[in-house]
């Protein structure tokens, strides 16, 4: 992005001296040359529109007032969409992130999974009905699963949908105190219809989970109809601007063409008729994990580097040379040690990211036609990824914010928004835990039958691959040396793993007890698995890079970067595997901090690749043209504490 300010010196300075070709580096990080053309576009576009060009600042804004304020913003996007005649998905979400920088929107779920529920969930005629409204705003809806008693448990969940063959209706209620709807984004104060997850009952008989359309205000007046009681959940640590609710149902009566039926049905007289598998249901969160690791965990990771790596550049403290002029913090190794690897994680998620969109999208197809042959394979990949990447981009977004010192902990670092708007993607959509679990006992069950005969296939194949060659890591460290230590890990993991459970079951112990005990080692072997399989998928993406051979070296720093930096950071698992010994260990080690200065003369390059505008990164240490203390103090001086002065009053004490 060409500047016409006057740029810091010293950032100036690290821009005239990278050696690779930023522009083509950053159409890899945004997976083509188009998406980058059409993202800038509407960045300028937004930026010259007058009515979304400016608005208050976020960071002065009362939290009802910054709820306010995304309302005002989600009705102008739905207003831009039909202007700037976007019609598709990607386009939606491009011009949600560029309106809400560092936002959630109260009308997020619009898109992030009420459209994609009904499209996964619905039958054709319901897509008509009413994924076009949706997709029109003309109607305003969420996502509501979660209660007040059961998150993760899905099976657990209470709220209840019984047909009644005498109506050819359903009647939906909150049976319990604890079966209230309970999170649902935007379902306080701003939706008037939510996809509710509910049990469904039909000829006495429970059939499990299913979708249900229901309408929750008038769309005239936005009152609550009769038998929905909704509001909102009341303060959270942060994601301010959603009204993140609760929806109490009181025997509310729907339609039966109300029950979403793509992939299970029930006729007017109350048959159900069961659906391919019992976990299509399950596909919207499936769909949202898939894009967690590049909307979410890149996105975050690539804008707490560009800001801290930024402002590292422009900030000068302390003595390095005895008498000499205070350095860029940049120059010191340790704060290097802390921010390249975030460059590189943010640039490997990236790649993930975009592998597992591919992914998701044969899935989607299969499904189409009928096969869900690879639903437990990707069930089990979007788990394990979306923890692991999550996990990753909560550490480092928070290891960014510290590596800015005091002005990292003021809301004009850009830096808490950042973690305040990301950090519930470790929570939602699946805690990360319990899908570390998911990950972990498919990998355990996927090796007892290779253990049968069976052959593995997809990410696991690896696991039944015997693999008796010694660690290759020599003075010359490279990635596939490294991939195979990493294989070797997640491999060991698994089988430790899958020891503990069958040495459970053979001492007696019952199945479910044997899991959980086993619990730790399953997590332990998903995260294994997941780093393996993050750096695969990175060291793929390169060779098949349409780029210079500069961008590849670039990218090879980075990737190898990534590689040693998670052997010194789990270097316990790679030596107790016996596969690495400490002499190899030091080597990596020392390789690592090679990296370091190698990529030292990029590293604000590197970031500017991302290229992000100001108005996206809302952070005065990460402005692109690095003027940080004339805008701090200007920023101080907007606050409203500042407005006043304070006045001194002598009480006057009655005698
Ligand atoms: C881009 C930004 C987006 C912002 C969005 C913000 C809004 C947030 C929205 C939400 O948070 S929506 C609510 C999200 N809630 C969850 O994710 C709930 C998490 N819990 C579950 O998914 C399930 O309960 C579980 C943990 C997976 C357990 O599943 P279950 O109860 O069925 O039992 P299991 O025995 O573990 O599984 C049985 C069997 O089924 C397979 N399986 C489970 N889930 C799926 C799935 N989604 N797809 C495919 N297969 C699935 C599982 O692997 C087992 O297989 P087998 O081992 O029997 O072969
Ligand atoms: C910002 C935000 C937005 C959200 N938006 C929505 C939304 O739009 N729609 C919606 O439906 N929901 C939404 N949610 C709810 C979210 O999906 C749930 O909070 C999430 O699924 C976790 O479930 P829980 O809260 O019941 O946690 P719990 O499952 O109760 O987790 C508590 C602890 O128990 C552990 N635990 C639970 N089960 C197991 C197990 N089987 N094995 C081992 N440990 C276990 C967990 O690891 C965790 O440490 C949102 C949540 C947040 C924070």
């Amino acid at each position: 992005m060409a500047s016409k300010v006057r740029v810091n010196q010293d950032l100036q300075r690290e821009r005239d001296r990278a050696n690779f070709n930023l522009e083509q580096l950053t159409y890899i990080f945004d997976g083509s040359r188009e998406y980058t053309q059409k993202r800038r576009y509407l960045e300028k576009r937004i930026a010259e529109d007058p009515e979304l060009k400016g608005g208050p600042n976020y960071y002065f804004l009362s939290n009802s007032e910054k709820y306010a304020n995304g309302v005002r913003k989600a009705t102008l996007l739905a207003k831009k969409l039909k202007e700037y005649k976007l019609g598709d998905f990607t386009d939606a979400f491009l011009l949600r992130s560029i309106i809400f920088p560092n936002e959630a929107s109260p009308m997020s779920l619009q898109i992030d999974m009420f459209i994609p529920g009904i499209m996964g969930l619905g039958t054709e005629e319901q897509q008509r009905r009413w994924g076009e409204k949706a997709m029109a705003y003309e109607i305003i809806g969420t996502y509501a699963q979660t209660e007040l008693g059961h998150g993760t448990h899905l099976r657990g969940l209470e709220t209840t949908a019984t047909y009644d063959p005498t109506t050819h209706e359903f009647v939906l209620h909150s049976p319990t105190l604890t079966s209230i709807k309970w999170w649902p984004g935007g379902l306080g104060k701003t939706t008037n219809h939510a996809i509710v997850m509910a049990m469904l009952y039909t000829r006495g008989k429970c059939h499990g989970l299913h979708a249900f359309m229901v309408q929750t205000r008038d769309l005239e007046t936005h009152e609550p109809l009769p038998g929905v009681e909704v509001g909102d959940i009341g303060p959270k640590m942060g994601y301010h601007t959603v009204d993140n609710g609760y929806l109490r149902l009181d025997h509310l009566h729907i339609p039966r063409m109300n029950m979403l039926m793509k992939n299970s049905q029930v006729l007017e007289d109350g048959t159900y008729v069961r659906k391919k598998s019992d976990k299509l249901s399950y596909g919207t969160m499936l769909f949202v994990r898939s894009t967690i690791v590049k909307g979410v965990a890149t996105n975050a990771l690539a804008q707490a580097a560009t800001i801290a790596v930024r402002y590292s550049a422009v900030r000068r403290q302390s003595e390095l040379k005895p008498g000499g002029v205070e350095p860029q913090v940049l120059d010191y190794v340790t704060q290097q040690y802390k921010l390249f690897p975030v460059i590189s994680q943010a640039y490997a998620f990236s790649a993930v990211g975009l592998h597992l969109r591919n992914l998701y999208l044969r899935l989607n197809y299969d499904i189409q036609q009928g096969n869900v042959e690879l639903l437990a394979e990707i069930h089990s990949l979007t788990c394990g990824l979306k923890a692991f990447s999550t996990d990753q981009m909560m550490w480092s977004v928070e290891i960014c914010r510290l590596s800015c010192g005091g002005h990292g902990f003021s809301q004009a670092s850009g830096l808490p928004k950042i973690y305040d708007v990301h950090v519930p993607a470790c929570t939602y959509e699946g805690e990360n835990t319990v899908l570390y679990l998911q990950c972990g006992r498919s990998l355990v069950k996927a090796l007892l039958q290779a253990q049968k005969g069976v052959t593995l296939s997809g990410s696991m194949a690896y696991l039944s691959q015997v693999c008796d060659d010694k660690c290759s890591v020599t003075s010359q460290v490279t990635v596939d040396a490294l991939l195979k230590s990493y294989e070797w890990r997640a491999r060991r993991a698994v089988h430790k793993a899958a020891r503990m459970y069958k040495g459970r079951l053979q001492a007696g112990e019952a199945d479910y007890n044997a899991w959980n005990q086993t619990g730790v080692h399953l997590v332990l072997a998903a995260k294994a698995h997941c780093h393996k399989y993050v750096l695969k998928t990175f060291a793929e993406s390169i060779q098949q890079a349409e780029a210079g051979a500069d961008v590849v070296r670039v990218l090879q720093q980075l990737c190898l970067l990534y590689a040693t930096h998670g052997v010194t950071t789990n270097s316990g698992q790679f030596l107790e595997c016996g596969f690495m010994d400490t002499r190899q260990l030091e080597l990596v080690n020392d390789h690592m901090l090679r990296l370091l200065t190698d990529i030292r003369p990029n590293a604000v390059a590197l970031v500017d690749a991302f290229d992000f505008t100001d108005d996206k990164l809302c952070s005065v240490l990460g402005r692109y043209d690095g003027q940080v203390y004339e805008n701090l103090y200007k920023w101080a001086r907007q606050s409203s504490r500042n407005e006043t002065q304070v006045r001194i009053f002598t009480t006057v004490t009655p005698q």
